[in-house]
């Protein structure tokens, strides 16, 4: 009888496991046939091995905070569109013009990929934002950068120039090495806190460092965590209390987006009460404010999203005018050519917002900068099939990572791709070169609104600088820069910092010196 019964028991416990095996068979046939596509993809397109649980995410781990670039590089030259598994989700990882032109062109697939979800820790904005709530805000901001908008910042950016030129001469001894990144930042804080949120907070004279130092760390605890797949859980980020510690960083901008949203608010009841009827200028922050009340955002979004255009706005342009400082010193003969041209532009006097529109030569310095310099690369999780060409189309869900500075280094558009040459981007070269191969900002619906202003105020800044400063340095320009190591803090960043070395000239408009 017991003999009995212990089979029936092992025949139910076998029918079970049974069960549990063609369920598990089931669902991993369902899964393989809903996603065959994506599956028929990955196995035409060439890419790294896979192997279970971790699929091809090993060549991550060599990744540290100082070699993004050139892990990536290394693996574009065996992979150029290469598709690889990571943490079971498929992804596309590419250079091509094609792919990355049919991308950016596409009005459906502007999903952001889920590591954006990290930045999130900085504010839930429109930087991470995807499907109606992209929308809505990016509709409310798009007025705040159309040209008329754009042209009344030139007391703003002329205000806090002088704060910063007079700010530079604590360092004007034409001997030390300083880093420069941290006044520049002060100074594009200042910029995007006055012409985005119509808030004098004279972050400079305030000496507000922490903003900078704050924002460079958490930028970078955030792109650590991006490619550090150990860092990612949450609860092991909570445990090992880096969260704790990015809340604490974020704070003080948080702080100061609450100041500025009150004091932009008080400030429109008190022209409402006034009733002048002196046109207000539709800033960012007035267009989300109106926004707040009408109930299309909620205060709180309203605070994230203050944050990331505070962030968005100054980082990105600091870095780009503070490299530009750094190649000013390493080569002379660059910083020269520009000089020449500012100078020529009012003799020596001040250059006002519209005169940076003449500044060509500045402005080819500015986009061979981003050119070796800019946003290393984006990502999209596809909604819909790519297509890009009769060849080629990329499934619905897959995520592709554009790599810009591969794009941006391609021998085929580019003379001298891994030097630094403002020529690449002389009047008959750039009409030369096919679209679509230059997109620093990118292109299409998901573009950087913020585009034109970049150039304005980097153009300003460095141009009203030169009039005042020489810079030169102890490095040596690098001869091939596409291959040195850097960091990558939203675009890319040297390792040794913007250092260089400053003198007044002698010629100064401000030196009392100056004949
Ligand atoms: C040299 C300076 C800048 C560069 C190279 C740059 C580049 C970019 C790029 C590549 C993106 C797309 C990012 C992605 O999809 O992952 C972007 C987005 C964005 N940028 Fe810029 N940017 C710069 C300056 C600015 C400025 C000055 C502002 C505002 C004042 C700004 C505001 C934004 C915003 C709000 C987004 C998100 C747009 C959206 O998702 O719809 N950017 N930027």
């Amino acid at each position: 009888m017991k003999l009995l019964e212990a089979s029936l028991e092992i025949k139910a416990n076998l029918l079970l496991w049974i069960g549990v095996l063609t369920m598990l068979l089931v669902i991993f046939f369902k899964q393989r046939w809903k996603h065959r596509k994506i599956y028929k993809f990955m196995r035409t397109m060439p890419g790294p091995p896979s192997f279970p649980l971790i699929g091809s995410a090993y060549f991550a781990l060599k990744i540290t905070d100082q070699n993004l670039c050139e892990v990536l590089r290394e693996q574009m030259e065996k992979y150029p569109n290469g598709c690889y598994w990571i943490k079971n989700e498929p992804w596309f990882i590419t250079g091509d013009p094609k792919v990355i032109t049919a991308l950016l062109s596409s009005s459906q697939n502007i999903h952001k990929t889920q590591l954006y979800d990290y930045f999130e820790a900085h504010g839930s904005g429109i930087f991470c934002a995807n499907g109606d709530s992209w929308r809505k805000i990016r509709k409310t901001i798009n007025p705040s950068f159309r040209t008329n908008v754009l042209n009344s910042f030139g007391a703003s950016f002329s205000y806090h120039t002088k704060t910063f030129i007079e700010k530079l001469n604590e360092f004007a001894d034409g001997e030390k090495m300083v880093d420069l990144f941290a006044p520049v930042h002060l100074c594009t804080i200042d910029f995007v806190c006055e012409n985005m949120m119509g808030c004098r907070m004279e972050i400079q004279k305030r000496n507000m460092m922490f903003l900078s130092t704050n924002l460079e760390k958490s930028s970078e605890m955030i792109h650590t965590r991006i490619f550090n797949f150990l860092l990612q859980p949450d609860l092991i980020y909570t445990l090992l209390g880096k969260k704790k510690e990015l809340q604490r960083l974020v704070q003080g901008m948080r702080d100061l987006a609450k100041e500025m949203i009150e004091l932009r608010t008080k400030y429109r009841e008190e022209t409402r009460l006034s009733n002048t009827n002196s046109e207000i200028v539709p800033i960012f922050m007035e267009n989300l404010l109106n926004s707040v009340e009408s109930g299309v955002t909620s205060s709180e979004r309203a605070v994230d999203e203050t944050v990331e255009m505070f962030i968005a706005g100054s980082i990105t342009t600091a870095t780009t005018a503070a490299w530009i400082l750094k190649i000013f010193a390493q080569r002379p003969e660059i910083q020269e050519r520009a000089y020449k041209e500012i100078m020529e532009i009012n003799n020596g006097q001040e250059i006002t917002l519209e005169d940076v529109s003449k500044l060509t030569y500045l402005e080819m310095v500015v986009k061979e900068t981003l050119r070796h310099f800019g946003i290393p690369f984006v990502g999209r999780a596809l909604v819909e099939d790519l297509q890009v060409d009769e060849k080629m189309t990329i499934p619905a869900g897959v995520s592709v990572m554009p790599i810009l500075f591969v794009l941006h280094h391609d021998p085929a558009f580019w003379e001298k791709p891994n030097e630094f040459y403002p020529d690449h981007f002389s009047q008959i070269n750039e009409q030369k070169r096919p679209k679509g191969v230059f997109v620093p900002f990118l292109n299409g619906p998901r573009h950087c609104p913020g585009n034109k202003y970049a150039y304005q105020s980097v153009k300003y800044l460095i141009a009203n600088t030169l009039l005042h400063y020489e810079f030169s340095s102890d490095e040596e320009a690098p001869v091939d820069i596409q291959n040195a190591n850097y960091r990558i803090l939203f675009m890319v960043w040297p390792l040794t910092g913007f250092r260089a070395k400053i003198r007044r000239r002698a010629n100064s408009p401000s030196n009392p010196q100056a004949g």
